[in-house]
């Protein structure tokens, strides 16, 4: 039988110095033969990291038609189930989000096809430049991670400026129509958080500018894996956005960090999982927490998930907001960062958030 490693499809180094020399997990996984995962895939969790247990507990649904409800009672009620969420778990289903089941299912659709694209057309967008709006990945750099992971990616930047590759036909029109709704949900969706956190209705509105918000697409491909428990999709991280809306095909794999355990998660059809990401986390002065979660691979199906992140302005300093700041029994538990220079600070495969942090939360 042939090595694992043999006939895979390279990606070019000659024709651009900055990619390496490497596959993605795709052409690995249609390349012949392949029964065992090459040994830079192999992942080796953390010992004091446990396996996910079955869930004994529901993650909790939001029914987001209550915050725009013109029963105030209703909206109240919503804006408490909402804090709960937030404290007790960083994830939450969003339900009754208005958002059409059609146009989710394009998106994901769309995505599958942008991944079944020839090698070449892919690769154009191959680039290790964090700030290129449109880039197409695998794994993460074997220098940083000493590994790769069984996923490949495409991100876009898709708010201010929306950019979106032009093939396959008809997918950026759909997921240019997926951003713009979901933005309007997730802002209004912030609204209530910033009432949730006694800041009233707009403060995040404000002081995150987003009008000018940063909205990132990602798509990521998991593909079937001969040995599921030895490869990774995604290693546990939180994101750094203030909000991830997450759908996926019917394939299951999200794994979320809930009081000290994995727990898998299998959402509501036709719902966003939604997290908190860091930058809740800093404005919230910490009451709010970036969960950290991850993604399980399986040999059943090819698992394909979008992720869009929305955050504050790219020139937005984001810091504790001033309310929740209490210069004895509370102070400011993070430094002021800029949300363009976290991110540039994050992409060395440091955690940005511990860098930031002053005292405990
Ligand atoms: O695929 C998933 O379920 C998780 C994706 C994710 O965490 C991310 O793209 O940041
Ligand atoms: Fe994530």
């Amino acid at each position: 039988m042939a090595p694992a490693t043999q006939g895979l499809v390279q990606t070019s180094a000659e024709t651009n110095p900055h990619v390496p020399n490497r596959t993605t997990v795709k052409a690995l996984v249609e390349s012949p033969a392949l029964t065992s995962i090459p040994s830079n895939y192999s992942y080796t969790t953390n010992p004091n990291e446990s396996d996910a247990s079955d869930p004994d507990e529901t993650l909790p649904a939001i029914d987001f038609s209550l915050l725009t409800s013109h029963d105030p009672h209703q909206r109240s009620k919503v804006i408490q189930d909402l804090k709960k969420a937030c404290q007790d778990w960083g994830f939450f289903m969003l339900v009754n989000h208005g958002v059409p089941e059609s146009l989710m299912k394009a998106v994901v659709d769309g995505c599958k096809e942008f991944f079944n694209l020839p090698m070449e057309e892919k690769m154009k967008f191959a680039d290790k430049d964090i700030w290129k709006p449109i880039k197409f990945g695998t794994g993460v750099d074997i220098k940083v991670e000493k590994f790769y992971f069984w996923r490949d990616f495409i991100k876009v930047f898709v708010h201010p400026q929306f950019h979106f590759p032009n093939k396959p036909k008809g997918f950026s029109e759909v997921s240019g129509e997926y951003c713009k709704r979901t933005r309007e949900v997730a802002r209004e969706l912030l609204q209530g958080i910033s009432e949730a956190l006694g800041l009233g209705e707009t403060y995040i509105e404000k002081a995150m500018d987003l009008e000018s918000g940063f909205q990132l697409f990602a798509a990521n491909l998991y593909p079937q894996c001969p040995q599921p428990e030895l490869a990774m999709g995604i290693p546990a991280h939180t994101d750094h956005g203030l909000l991830t809306f997450l759908i996926q095909n019917e394939i299951g794999g999200l794994q979320i960090q809930h009081n000290g355990k994995w727990f898998h998660v299998n959402p509501l059809p036709n719902s966003f999982l939604v997290n908190t990401g860091d930058h809740l986390q800093v404005l919230s002065n910490g009451k709010y927490k970036s969960i950290r979660h991850r993604a399980v691979v399986n040999n059943k199906d090819t698992r394909i998930s979008v992720a869009v992140v929305h955050g504050p302005s790219l020139d937005t300093v984001v810091s504790p907001a001033p309310e929740l700041v209490k210069s004895e029994s509370c102070p400011a538990a993070y430094m002021p960062m800029k949300y363009k220079d976290y991110l540039n600070f994050q992409h060395d495969g440091k955690r940005c958030l511990d860098h930031i942090q002053l005292t405990a939360t």
